[in-house]
């Protein structure tokens, strides 16, 4: 059978390789089903990443229709993040408990209301139908609820992605792949807003609701991957649910591997030396740099084009490659020198965002599908969900301290950056060696086995 290119085993999800079904088109086996189940769990947070950052573009203008000051505006990103510090480990357990596919409907159901009420807040204020302070009201009521679904919306997207994708060639392809998807929507938000606006006769509140209709398709994402994986059930045996063996068990997350727990911390310092960068960067160039508005947004958007078009390149080649603790190094390498270099030189800040933007898919691309190999299939969402709840306690904090810094002197911002990224190299080496101690497990290709990586030191 041509579409059947993975050999399906992996040391701790690998089981639906040996079934002796006739393969029905819904077979996992069949490359061309996964990767049409891919497309649909790709466009999952799609919508959702596009509805978070939605509002960025129109900071003045939404400051202007609720009469809100600058550190009001912040508040509607940090009611998303701080319930997220503990909300995201039990969206990752019900995930595990209830099912992906439940657990996803209820987190986008969140997330379409989320982006149903932004909006609303905005056009009923807009009208006169309700007071600038309700309406502002409205909207952080809204944000809050959209963060009840947006995070654990996209760790329940990584789980399916590593349900369908773990012990096959192309688990770092596909997470890249439904990475690049979620960038897109990013993308989409922050630098082609305006021109979404002017689709609209200029008309900016348009361009919110627009961001609700793609989150209305993640909904329909949510429901067609429902299907498809009904269909396909028999072919995940491991994935069958038992509510008692599923229930809240504490103690098995005690007994997390180790490199799990050093994967998590380097989420948290890696992520905390990149996502408040990009948020300060329009600002830092604006400020620095003397760059126009034009210009400002053109140069923060490299990044996060950059880590768009890499992500599932890096993935495939990561894939092949395998070692993923020395490309975490090798990305923690990157981001480095490029902080350094904005702290203390004038080089065209050209330089350093593209080697943030080739790290910021090289390192993602390293951790994401580190987990299944790290964890049981049973435990991939709680695993995902806890390592959220890490990276968003040390962003909360980080985002609060580098705003805060920024008002003083992007100079040092660009040195606590650094001080993420030397506390990120740390836990590279310290993963380097314990993955080495432990035997290796991060080192292998996808799709291998520890075997191969014997084959392989022999050679
Ligand atoms: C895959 C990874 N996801 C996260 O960092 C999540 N915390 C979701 C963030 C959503 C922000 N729009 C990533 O995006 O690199």
């Amino acid at each position: 059978m041509g579409e059947e290119d993975s050999p399906l085993i992996h040391p701790s999800h690998g089981s639906y390789h040996e079934l002796p079904h006739k393969e029905s088109i819904f077979s996992p086996r069949r490359a061309l089903f996964r990767w049409f189940v891919l497309l649909i769990v790709s466009l999952i947070c799609f919508g959702s990443y596009f509805a978070f950052d939605e509002i960025q573009p129109f900071d003045s203008q939404i400051q202007k229709t609720l009469n809100i000051e600058r550190a009001d505006f912040s508040n509607l990103y940090a009611i998303y993040s701080f319930p997220n510090i503990i909300l995201v480990f039990f969206g990752g357990l019900l995930g595990d408990k209830i099912g992906v596919r439940l657990a996803a409907l209820i987190f986008v159901l969140f997330v379409f209301a989320g982006a149903v009420m932004a909006p609303l807040a905005v056009s009923l204020t807009a009208a006169g139908k309700i007071s600038q302070r309700s309406g502002y009201i409205f909207l952080l009521a809204g944000r809050f609820v959209f963060g009840l679904g947006g995070e654990s919306l996209n760790v329940i997207q990584t789980s399916m992605t590593a349900i369908w994708f773990a012990g096959t060639k192309d688990l770092a392809l596909a997470l890249g792949f439904t990475l690049s998807m979620s960038r897109l929507g990013d993308y989409l938000a922050l630098s082609f807003s305006p021109q979404i606006a002017k689709l609209f006769g200029g008309d900016w509140i348009a361009a919110l609701w627009f961001g609700t209709v793609l989150a209305g398709i993640s909904v329909g994402a949510v429901l067609l991957y429902s299907v498809l994986d009904k269909a396909s059930e028999r072919y995940f045996p491991d994935r069958k649910i038992d509510p008692e063996e599923n229930a809240l068990n504490f103690k098995a997350i005690l007994q997390f591997d180790a490199r799990f727990w050093i994967v998590s911390l380097l989420c948290m310092t890696y992520y905390s030396g990149v996502t408040p960068f990009i948020a300060l960067c329009n600002d830092f160039l604006k400020d620095s740099y003397h760059f126009d508005d034009e210009k400002a947004a053109f140069y923060s958007g490299i990044i996060i084009l950059a880590s768009m078009i890499l992500s599932p390149i890096l993935g495939k080649f990561l894939d092949m490659v395998g070692n993923r603790p020395y490309f975490v190094v090798l990305g923690s390498c990157m981001i480095l020198p490029a902080h350094l270099m904005l702290a203390f030189t004038q080089v065209t800040p050209l330089v350093p965002i593209i080697l943030i933007g080739l790290s910021f898919s090289m390192v993602p691309g390293c951790l994401w599908p580190s987990i299944p190999l790290l964890c049981k299939a049973k435990e991939t969402a709680t695993a995902y969900g806890l390592m959220t709840a890490i990276q968003n306690a040390g962003l909360s904090l980080t985002n609060f301290a580098a705003g805060r810094i920024a008002d003083l002197s992007y100079k040092e911002a660009m040195i606590f950056f650094v001080c993420m990224d030397l506390l990120g190299f740390a836990f590279g080496f310290m993963l380097i060696y314990v993955d080495d101690y432990k035997g290796r497990t991060l080192c292998l290709r996808s799709g291998a086995t520890k075997e191969d990586l014997v084959e392989d030191d022999d050679k």
